[in-house]
C-alpha cells in the first residue's frame, strides 16, 4: 500500500480547504484552537552559552530543566553557516526531489524499499502508532547521526545540490566564505583563509573569540556618540576638515564627514569618528570620546585587545598560506609598532538608496581591515565584474584584505574592491579597524614570493607615501 504523502495533500488543500482528510481533525482535546493558552506566559529561557562563566550557565541551565524542561541555548558554537547548509539540505530533500526520487528512502511503514534499512529509518509519514485513528500533518526523514558504529549511509540521501553527508554543498561562487575559526584544526584553516584571500580578499570569521558582550558594548557606544550626544557636544571632536577644535587632534582623527578627496565633486552619505586604538605610544585619549552612558575608553580598549589578537592570528595564517615563517608577514608590516586605527562610521537612513552611496568604491590602504558592522547589510565587493552583497553573518567579524597585503604578497592575496550602499529606512553602522604599518616601514613584495618568473607587480615605496598618494588619488 502506497502511503500518502502529508506534502502532497497539502498541495491539494491549499487551493481548496474543505479538501482536508477528516482523519486529520483532531478530537476537542487536542485541538489547538481550545487548547493553546494565549493569555500572558512567561517566556522559555534563553540561554547564552558563551555569555556567562562556568557557574552561572550551570545555574540557568538546571533551572530551565527543573522548571520548564525546554530552553533556548544561543552562542553554541553551532556555525550559523552550518545551520543554514543543514536546513538547505532538508529542503532540498523535501522540496526539490521528484517523488519517486523520495520514495527511494521511504521507511518499511510504506512497504518503501529504502535500501538496506531494517527498522525505523527513512522517509516517513508516521512514527508512532495513530491515536483514535488521526494523524499527523507530518512527513518526517529519519535516521542514526551517531555513534558511528549505528550509522547507516545507505539512507541518507543523495542530493544534486548539497552534500548530504558533509553538510557543505559545492557553494556557487557567489557567496562570500565564512570560516569557522573555532572549529577546524591548523591546516584546515590556514587553507580557508588563504584561499578566500587569494579568491576574494575578504571574508567573514565566526568562533573568533571576541566576546558577543564585548562586540555589543562597543556598538552600543558608538550609538551612543552618534545618536545620543548632542551636537554641539560632537563637534568637540571634530576634525579639522570642519576647522572643529579637536583637542590636540594633529591630523586625521576625530569626528568628521569626508576622508578622502571627492571624486567628480560627488558626496558619500557618512559621518565616522576615527582615531588610533594601537599601538599605546600613539593613543591620544583626549579625541575619544566621554560619554555619559558608557565607559568608551574601557570599552575600546577591551576590544583593541582582541582585535590585536585577532590580526596576529591572521597575519600568521596568511603567513603559512604563503609557505613562509609564521611571523614573516607581521614582521613586514611592523610587528608591534602596527598602526591600529578605528573608524565608526553612521550612515543615516537615505531618501534616494537608488542613487546615493554610503561610501565609494574603494579598496583600503590598509594591510588588512578588521570590520564589525551592526545587522544592516550594505557593504558590497566586486567579484567577476559583479557587486555581490555581504550578508549580515550574527557575531561574525569581516576581515578585508588591504593594499599592503596585496604588495607584500605580489598580487596572491587580493586587496578587496568594495562600497556600501545607503539603506531608506535604517542607519547602518560599522566598525572598521584599519591595520597599517609604520609610515616609515617600506612595502613592496617580499622577496620569498618573487623570482624569475614572479617579478615584482609593485614598487617599494614608504607606507606614508603610498598613503598620500592613495588620498590625493595620485599614481603610485
Ligand atoms: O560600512 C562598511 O561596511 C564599509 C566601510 C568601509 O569600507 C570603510 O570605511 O573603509
Ligand atoms: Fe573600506
Amino acid at each position: 500500500m502506497e502511503v500518502e504523502r502529508v506534502q502532497l495533500i497539502a498541495s491539494f488543500c491549499a487551493s481548496d480547504e474543505g479538501a482536508m482528510p477528516p482523519e486529520f481533525i483532531r478530537s476537542d482535546h487536542e485541538q489547538p484552537c481550545l487548547t493553546t493558552f494565549l493569555g500572558p506566559a512567561p517566556a522559555i529561557p534563553v540561554i547564552d552559552l558563551a555569555a556567562f562563566d562556568g557557574p552561572e550557565v550551570t545555574r540557568a541551565i538546571a533551572e530551565a530543566s527543573r522548571e520548564w524542561g525546554i530552553f533556548q541555548v544561543v552562542g553554541h558554537g553551532v556555525p550559523e553557516e552550518a545551520m543554514r547548509e543543514l536546513q538547505r539540505a532538508g529542503r532540498e530533500f523535501f522540496e526539490e526531489l521528484p517523488q519517486e526520487e523520495k520514495e527511494k528512502y521511504a521507511r518499511k511503514e510504506a512497504g518503501g524499499g529504502a535500501p538496506a534499512s531494517g527498522g525505523q529509518e527513512g522517509y516517513g509519514t508516521k512514527l508512532q502508532r495513530e491515536l483514535e485513528g488521526k494523524k499527523a500533518w507530518v512527513d518526517f526523514l529519519f535516521h542514526y547521526i551517531a555513534p558511528p558504529s549505528k550509522v547507516n549511509h545507505r539512507i541518507w540521501p543523495v542530493l544534486p545540490g548539497t552534500d548530504y553527508s558533509n553538510g557543505s554543498r559545492a557553494r556557487p561562487a557567489t557567496a562570500i566564505p565564512v570560516i569557522d575559526l573555532a572549529a577546524f584544526d591548523g591546516p584546515e584553516i590556514t587553507r580557508a583563509i588563504a584561499e578566500a584571500s587569494r579568491e576574494w580578499g575578504i571574508f567573514q570569521v565566526v568562533g573568533h573569540g571576541v566576546p558577543e558582550e564585548v562586540m555589543r558594548e562597543l556598538q552600543r557606544a558608538g550609538r551612543e556618540f552618534f545618536e545620543e550626544l548632542p551636537q554641539e557636544e560632537k563637534e568637540k571632536y571634530a576634525r579639522k576638515e570642519a576647522g572643529g577644535g579637536a583637542p590636540a587632534s594633529g591630523g586625521q582623527e576625530g569626528y568628521g564627514t569626508k576622508l578622502q578627496r571627492e571624486l567628480e565633486g560627488k558626496k558619500a552619505w557618512v559621518d565616522f569618528l576615527f582615531h588610533y586604538i594601537a599601538p599605546p605610544s600613539k593613543v591620544n585619549h583626549r579625541i575619544w570620546p566621554v560619554l555619559p552612558g558608557t565607559d568608551y575608553r574601557k570599552i575600546t580598549e577591551e576590544y583593541t585587545k582582541y582585535v590585536v589578537d585577532l590580526v596576529d592570528r591572521m597575519l600568521t595564517e596568511l603567513s603559512k598560506g604563503l609557505e613562509l615563517e609564521d611571523q614573516a608577514l607581521k614582521e613586514a608590516v611592523g610587528a608591534d609598532s602596527l598602526n591600529l586605527n578605528l573608524k565608526i562610521n553612521y550612515y543615516p537612513p537615505c531618501p534616494r538608496p537608488d542613487v546615493a552611496l554610503r561610501v565609494v568604491a574603494h579598496t583600503d590602504m590598509s594591510a588588512m581591515t578588521i570590520l564589525v558592522p551592526n545587522d544592516v547589510p550594505g557593504l558590497q565587493i566586486l567579484k567577476d565584474d559583479r557587486w555581490i552583497n555581504v550578508d549580515y553573518v550574527p557575531n561574525a567579524i569581516i576581515v578585508h584584505i588591504g593594499d599592503q597585503i596585496e604588495i607584500l604578497s605580489n598580487g596572491i592575496y587580493k586587496s578587496v574592491l568594495h562600497r556600501s550602499t545607503v539603506s531608506k529606512d535604517k542607519v547602518r553602522m560599522s566598525w572598521p579597524v584599519f591595520c597599517s604599518p609604520p609610515g616609515d616601514s617600506v612595502i613592496g613584495p617580499l622577496q620569498q614570493v618573487v623570482n624569475e618568473d614572479n617579478p615584482p607587480k609593485y614598487k617599494a615605496k614608504m607606507f606614508k607615501e603610498y598613503a598620500y598618494c592613495k588620498i590625493n588619488k595620485l599614481p603610485q
